[in-house]
């Protein structure tokens, strides 16, 4: 009965107040069932160590705070991924920054209107995205432990954290994610199309992670980077002696072998050595330079260009029986500028991955960045916050808090204030220098 009700329940209050346990209640008709705990002892029994079937876990940390933190300390007794909401009082702000510094980035000043709460139960069911504004900055428990041990079939979890990383909360990004996880249980060829910068790598590999083929290797060329004239020993492999000095390679095709190879630029592969390629695809085999001797492929291809190769084929640049060949499934990464509703998610990823977690962006810094129209999508994104976080310490600012003024935009002028910091030409506030336009 215990393991009935465990199961089916979607979300989890840690309250001693009622105000919160009624509110989330009846925001949660409809979407799923919800528990009480008055504390983190009954939560450990209840769950009997396992959360993993639970969507959301809605922590009050209004009172009793430091025994909650408990919960978000010591992660490894939680067996899958849960999704965090802290609800703080308004003037909690200290512990706010405390909390971010253990990754949870949602949290609600008090007990919210039903709306409000109801949305942002439903946030954690379309897999704990995060909203603009700032207010809710999201962060899913990704356990370690169970990431380590090898496995053929994602679970839901881990499905839903690769998807959850490509962004996901505009209607473009929720399409993305639909389209990935369809590519990913098909097995056929994908071609990958948008533009520089978008993120068709970050989604080729999520595609591989999300597939059976996720153990296996994920081999990543540029073609551009391949000379012509090695095409074939660099795609099919060489064996000893072939040619005077020759050693010994695998190849593209047997590195990837039971796994995924990802080739990018797909549209700059030369007129001669697409025949090639073809042949390569069409007989589910190759010959290495100086072999006799046939190799299946047991690989599967993905694509990436930003060209329009559909055209190519129309003007005879691009083989038509290649492009039908590799473009079993066609996807079209969004650029940037469609999906801005996705930039609080991005933003915090790439912040984690630079290694500055602790960085919350202010609400008027996220406004900054979802008015712009992002030409360089993603890539330029994680420039302007690489720089806006590793610029060095200006006097009085507050790292932990990214305001609007702290983002550097333009490289250009972060290279001069740099240099001129570095000579001692300025020693005031940074944004003020920028503002005053002393250095333009
Ligand atoms: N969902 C994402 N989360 C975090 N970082 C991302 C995401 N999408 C893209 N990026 C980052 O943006 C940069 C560009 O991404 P990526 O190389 O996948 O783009 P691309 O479309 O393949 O670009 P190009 O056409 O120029 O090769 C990379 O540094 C990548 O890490």
């Amino acid at each position: 009965m215990v393991l009935f009700y465990k199961y089916s329940e979607m979300f989890i209050t840690v309250t001693s107040r009622a105000d919160l346990a009624r509110a989330v209640t009846q925001a949660a008709r409809g979407l799923g069932r919800v528990w009480h705990a008055s504390g983190v002892q009954e939560l450990q029994d209840h769950s009997r160590g396992n959360l993993s079937c639970w969507k959301g876990l809605i922590i009050d940390f209004r009172d009793y705070p430091r025994e909650r933190f408990r919960l978000v300390d010591q992660p490894s007794w939680l067996s899958g991924a849960v999704l965090v909401v802290a609800v703080v009082e308004e003037s909690q702000g200290e512990l706010l920054f405390d909390l971010a510094r253990r990754g949870v980035r949602t949290w609600l000043p008090g007990v919210p209107d039903g709306a409000f709460l109801r949305e942002t139960l439903e946030g954690l069911l379309r897999e704990g995205q995060e909203r603009p504004g700032g207010a809710f900055l999201a962060r899913k428990f990704a356990n370690d432990n169970a990431r380590k041990q090898p496995r053929h079939e994602p679970s839901c979890h881990e499905e839903d954290g690769v998807l959850h990383a490509l962004g996901g909360v505009s209607a473009a990004g929720r399409a993305l994610q639909d389209a990935v996880r369809g590519a990913s249980a098909s097995g056929l060829p994908v071609v990958l199309t948008g533009e520089s910068g978008a993120g068709k790598q970050v989604v080729a590999q999520a595609i591989h992670a999300l597939s059976p083929r996720r153990d296996k290797p994920f081999v990543d060329v540029n073609i551009c980077g391949v000379p012509e004239g090695l095409f074939e020993s660099e795609f099919f492999g060489t064996v000893p002696g072939a040619y005077t000095g020759a050693v010994r390679r695998k190849g593209y095709f047997h590195s990837a072998r039971g796994g995924t190879l990802f080739l990018d630029e797909i549209g700059d592969l030369p007129g001669t050595l697409q025949p090639k390629l073809l042949k390569a695809i069409e007989q589910g085999s190759v010959y290495s330079v100086g072999s006799d001797e046939s190799r299946r492929v047991e690989t599967r291809l993905i694509c990436a260009t930003n060209r329009n190769i559909e055209n190519m084929v129309r003007t005879g640049r691009f083989r038509e029986d290649l492009w039908y060949r590799i473009a079993s499934i066609i996807i079209e990464i969004p650029p940037l500028r469609d999906r801005l509703e996705d930039i609080p998610l991005l933003a915090s990823k790439i912040l984690q991955a630079l290694g500055k977690a602790e960085v919350i962006l202010a609400p008027d810094a996220l406004a900054a960045l979802q008015h712009r129209r992002w030409p360089g999508n993603v890539r330029e994104l994680k420039s302007v916050l690489e720089r806006s976080v590793l610029i060095p310490d200006a006097p009085g600012r507050v790292r932990e808090i990214l305001r609007s003024r702290d983002l550097v935009f333009s490289p250009k002028i972060t290279s001069r204030v740099w240099t001129e910091a570095a000579e001692g030409d300025y020693t005031g506030d940074l944004y003020e220098y920028e503002r005053r336009g002393d250095h333009l």
